[in-house]
């Protein structure tokens, strides 16, 4: 038996509890030590909230075990696209499910690793698995907040309860909560704990006319397009992505960006962003009166050689390019990178190439970073990591989260985005979007849902909710298709 990983964490569980050693805890510790001891405890026994010494000397807990191979974590397996069309396909919602974690030790010794695959005890020893860890992980403390070798993370009481003999499902991670065992126990504590480093306002980049617009089976009229942009600037959105300069061959929606451009570009205080994917690109949106660009790399070999039809090293040397003449004319720059959780060839995508592609951009000067979760299979138990990685190595106030809400997991993912310090948010009205180039890729997540969420959490995005409904109210029944804005469904009814 050996234990498992999650965050920066080792978790032991018994039927009522789990705790967590934080990694120097364990250090100081063994892990060998804190194993055996653990092996030989009673596993009934009830666990009061006591530090995780106290817990070792009571000799309460259990361990979890190493799942075998065939249990392996959904990210340690490449997704394959034969397995993405169908969303509702079980096996691929399980494969990224952290129910893959919840089997119970008794039942089957499973444990599970909850970040990047990352599976303690399966390679040679402890110290090879903390080399490797430490190698891959990122720890967010240096961002956010101090993780004290007096943390834990435990289980609501009471939530791990046994139905008819059988253990409940619910104790992986998802149910866990992470407090800490000193004193801010209180709901205020935990309130704050919460709230704590999420920002007092949000820039949101909307990006329904070119991320939106670009996967439509039928052509959207130009003159539509120009309207969409003029409305949602009046409803408060101070970044709207208009178009993108790309192949007309390869994205034919978008094959009228020098008329959209030129349509608006005297706007009064608008921030028009187009997509540059090469100098020819760069020339052409600058000819039409483009005053800010975006660039787009991938993580993922594979997605970019099918949506820009080069390695990223390739990208990366075009981009220079790019970024290099643009910044000479002052303009600014933002810098995409997708995959940052899967890709629709590869599967996952480890936290360690996106940040090397993030701090690439960003070296090369871009003002902004926007992560695109471009199939949006991202959950918080993979996005947080991936934005750990990459908060090491570009600072967080020019990182934005882009996802897409194939599984429904955007508000989720942005809401964890907000508690690690992200405070840029790109969405597309009425969730319009997909990628032509992501098969399985569905549109972004809503605008409006985000600005009813944060609305509801007090930040600030000087968005009119009600007006942004009516502009998406305006696109659908141009598109002649229904919101894919919860918020807009729920305010008709
Ligand atoms: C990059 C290329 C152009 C390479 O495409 P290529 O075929 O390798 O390019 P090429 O240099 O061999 O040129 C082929 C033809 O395209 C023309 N061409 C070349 N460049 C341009 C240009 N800029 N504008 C207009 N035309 C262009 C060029 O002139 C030539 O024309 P021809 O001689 O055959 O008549 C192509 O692959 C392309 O346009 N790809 C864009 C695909 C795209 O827009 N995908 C969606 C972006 S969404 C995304 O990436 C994700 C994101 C950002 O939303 C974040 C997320 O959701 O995660």
């Amino acid at each position: 038996m050996s234990p498992y990983l999650g965050f920066n964490h080792l978790v032991f569980q018994n039927h009522h509890h789990q705790i967590c050693f934080d990694e120097s805890n364990i250090k100081r510790k063994g892990v060998e030590k804190c194993t055996e001891e653990i092996d030989q405890l009673p596993t009934e026994n009830y666990l009061p909230s006591v530090a995780i010494e106290e817990a070792l000397l009571q000799k309460k807990v259990s361990v979890f075990s190493s799942p075998p191979a065939s249990e392996m974590s959904s990210l340690e397996e490449p997704l394959g696209l034969d397995k993405l069309p169908s969303l509702s396909t079980i096996d691929l919602s399980r494969r990224f499910s952290s129910k893959r974690c919840s089997t119970s030790v008794e039942e089957s010794g499973f444990g599970c690793c909850w970040i990047e695959g990352k599976n303690w005890g399966s390679s040679n020893s402890y110290k090879e698995d903390l080399k490797e860890y430490r190698r891959e992980a990122f720890i967010w403390r240096h961002h956010t907040r101090e993780i004290t070798h007096n943390d834990i993370i435990w289980e609501t009481e009471g939530r791990n309860h046994e139905t008819n003999g059988n253990r409940s499902h619910s104790r992986h991670m998802s149910n866990l909560q992470h407090i800490s065992i000193s004193n801010d126990t209180t709901p205020r504590d935990m309130t704050n704990k919460i709230f704590r480093g999420m920002p007092k306002y949000v820039k949101i980049v909307e990006v329904g006319p070119r991320d939106g617009l670009q996967n439509e089976k039928n052509l959207v009229p130009t003159s539509v397009k120009i309207e969409l942009i003029h409305r949602l600037l009046s409803c408060g959105l101070s970044v709207v992505e208009a178009t993108s300069f790309v192949s007309p061959k390869w994205v034919p929606q978008l094959a009228d960006a020098r008329e959209v451009v030129e349509a608006v570009k005297h706007l009064e205080g608008a921030r028009l962003p187009v997509l540059t994917p090469n100098l020819k690109g760069f020339e052409a949106a600058i000819a039409a009166g483009a005053k800010e660009i975006a660039v787009f790399a991938s993580a993922s070999e594979s997605f970019s050689k099918a949506n820009i039809n080069c390695t990223i090293e390739e990208s990366l040397i075009r981009y220079r390019d790019v970024i290099h003449t643009a910044t000479k004319l002052s303009i600014p720059v933002r810098g995409y990178v997708s995959c940052v959780i899967g890709c629709p060839v590869e599967g996952a995508v480890s936290p360690s190439k996106v940040a090397y592609v993030a701090k690439k951009l960003h070296d090369m000067g871009c003002s902004e970073i926007s992560l695109g979760d471009t199939i949006g299979i991202g959950t918080p138990g993979t996005v947080i990591p991936m934005l750990e990685a990459v908060m090491e190595v570009v600072p967080i106030e020019k990182l934005a989260v882009h996802f897409h809400d194939t599984y429904g997991q955007s508000l989720p993912n942005i809401l964890v985005s907000l508690q690690m310090g992200i405070s840029i948010v790109d969405s597309s009205v009425a969730g319009l979007g997909g990628c032509p180039y992501a098969k399985g890729a569905s549109g972004n997540v809503a605008t409006e849902d985000v600005v009813y969420m944060l609305n509801g959490l007090g930040i600030k995005t000087n968005v009119d909710l009600t007006k942004l409904l009516q502009t998406g109210e305006f696109i659908c029944k141009n598109l002649g298709r229904p919101s894919g804005s919860k918020v807009a469904v729920a305010a008709k009814i």
